[in-house]
């Protein structure tokens, strides 16, 4: 896994591989710089007109050792230092003694910066603040970065835009950027919708950090790889048979939302479940049987929703919530059938509105469960928030409470769990942005269950075979048509791809 570490935490990982590698700070400066004008080397040829805007901490001095070096590729450099409030460091003060033998245009900003400062380039580097930035720019600092963003040039920020803070709220004024060049580790802000505006795409840049302190270093925060996903699937045996995989059974569907449980069922099916039953109304009988002959139909009383259910012993995971409506005789089915069933349970769409409005939530969720709430639903159960860090500390605490994971899907969905860890998902694209891909979801996470994952591991398989089938689709089919069923076509293709 991909371990996301605070700031205090890079900070100590720096110095730890300075100590430990050894290699002096300046030279270890001089690696980043590095790694970054190959990216840039290999993107932008020599003809661009390249401002870079420093402050004089360490990011500045990345800024100064970046000059210098574009300036040997033949790049024509203008380098500008913003001189406010902020301390010389070492390694800024170096750099700037390294560049004086080279011929790089330089100009100071201390007091006022024109709105047309900019103006010249082609590409802006922002390297006015790194992870150092403790407090909101002000003064010159915030004039320069509103230049910065005035500015029409392509824009890339040095480890992290200035003013957005790695691990805590930030205010503006922030650095936009088409890019943001990290080192070593992808900050914890690059994956919450609220900075999007800022860092445009992101690329990890590796500058030989220490992998020994990143093993050993604790963290809660981790972005999902595929390597990780590999290793959490189960192999599957010669002598395995229907029974090893479970029972699963999903209750999703209403008149007029059929759908919904047709594609909950058919990703159940291509997750590996050993045997599926759902549970539908009458109406839905013929529906259902026809469309997913594999999966066997329990039929309701009622003719249009979900009213009542029967015997629950045979499953060993139940998915419960797509297309069910908000009905009153719904709602008491729902309450009902949860209390009388102790498995997991995958909770999505209708159930968790359901869930949102019951007067005792708590009680009801069978610890060890899965909750999939978007960003809307997840407000619906827990309320607003001010920032989408306080959302992570809201979904954390709901994990906790429930003693289940609580998953807010969107792009980098995340997966929190009643320890406290928060897992990010970078598979996915904005083609999945329409109706029944979360029905696709939960048919895939009941599967996972029933087959006995825990919900921790079913949740983190789930979260990321499902973004990986929708960006096989999507690379077929394109975003723009991309449709839920073609997650549900391009499920064997991504479980094929993840499986050992
Ligand atoms: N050896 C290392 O530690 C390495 C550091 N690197 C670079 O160093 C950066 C971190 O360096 P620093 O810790 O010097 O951080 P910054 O370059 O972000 O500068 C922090 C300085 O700014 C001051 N400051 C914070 N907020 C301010 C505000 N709002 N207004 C005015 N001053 C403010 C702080 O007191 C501190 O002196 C990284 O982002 C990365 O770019 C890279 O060169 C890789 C190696
Ligand atoms: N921009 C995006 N990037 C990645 N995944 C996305 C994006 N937009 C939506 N998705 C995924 O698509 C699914 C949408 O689920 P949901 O909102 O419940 O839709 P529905 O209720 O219509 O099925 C989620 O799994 C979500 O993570
Ligand atoms: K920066």
């Amino acid at each position: 896994m991909t371990k996301i570490l605070t700031v205090k935490q890079i900070k100590a990982l720096d110095e730890y591989t300075i100590q430990h590698e050894p290699i002096a700070s300046i030279e270890l400066m001089e690696r980043a710089c590095r790694a970054f004008t190959t990216w840039f080397t290999e993107r932008f040829h020599a003809l661009n007109k390249v401002g870079i805007v420093c402050g004089t901490g360490n990011n500045g001095g990345d800024g100064l050792g970046i000059a210098r070096q574009l300036k040997a590729w033949g790049y024509p450099v203008k380098v500008w230092v913003v001189r406010g409030n902020m301390k010389e460091s070492d390694d800024f003060k170096e750099n700037f003694k390294r560049l004086a033998g080279y011929v790089v245009d330089l100009v100071n900003i201390s007091s006022e910066a024109d709105k047309g400062l900019f103006v010249e380039c082609d590409v802006l580097i922002d390297a006015i603040f790194g992870s150092g930035l403790s407090r909101k720019p002000e003064g010159i600092y915030a004039q320069v970065i509103q230049c910065f963003n005035q500015a029409t040039a392509t824009k890339i920020a040095v480890d992290i835009p200035s003013g957005l803070m790695a691990d805590q709220k930030s205010e503006e004024p922030i650095a936009r950027v088409t890019y943001t060049l990290t080192f070593q580790l992808p900050k914890l802000a690059f994956l919450l919708p609220q900075s999007q505006q800022y860092i445009g795409e992101w690329t990890v840049l590796d500058i030989g950090l220490s992998k020994k302190f990143i093993k050993e270093v604790d963290t809660t925060n981790y972005l999902l790889t595929q390597k990780d996903i590999k290793r959490l699937i189960k192999p599957r045996s010669k002598f395995d048979h229907k029974g090893t995989f479970g029972h699963a059974l999903l209750i999703s569907g209403s008149f007029g939302k059929m759908g919904a449980a047709i594609l909950s069922a058919k990703a159940a099916l291509r997750s590996g479940v050993g045997l599926l039953t759902t549970h539908v109304p009458q109406c839905g009988y013929s529906i259902m049987q026809s469309s997913v002959p594999e999966a066997m139909a329990q039929v309701d009383d009622d003719d249009n929703r979900f009213t009542a259910y029967s015997n629950l012993e045979s499953y060993n995971a139940l998915g419960i919530g797509p297309g069910i409506g908000t009905h009153e005789t719904s709602v008491k089915a729902f309450i009902s059938v949860l209390k009388s069933f102790a498995k997991p349970v995958v909770i999505d769409a209708d159930g968790l509105n359901i869930l949102s409005a019951h007067s005792n939530k708590y009680e009801v969720v069978p610890p060890g469960s899965i909750l999939t709430p978007h960003v809307k639903e997840f407000k619906r159960l827990v309320g607003e928030w001010s920032d989408d860090f306080e959302r992570l500390e809201k979904q954390k605490e709901l994990a906790l409470q429930l003693r289940s994971v609580v998953l807010v899907k969107g792009a980098h969905s995340t997966v929190a769990t009643p320890e406290g860890k928060l897992y990010f998902n970078g598979t996915g694209n904005p083609g999945m942005a329409t109706g029944g891909t979360g029905d696709v979801l939960t048919g895939i996470l009941t599967a996972l269950l029933a087959q006995g994952y825990t919900a921790e591991d079913a949740a983190r398989i789930g979260v990321y075979v499902h973004g990986f089938a929708g960006d096989l689709a999507a690379s077929d089919k394109g975003m723009i048509s991309l449709i839920a069923s073609d997650l549900i076509e391009y499920l064997p293709a991504a479980f094929k791809l993840l499986s050992r």
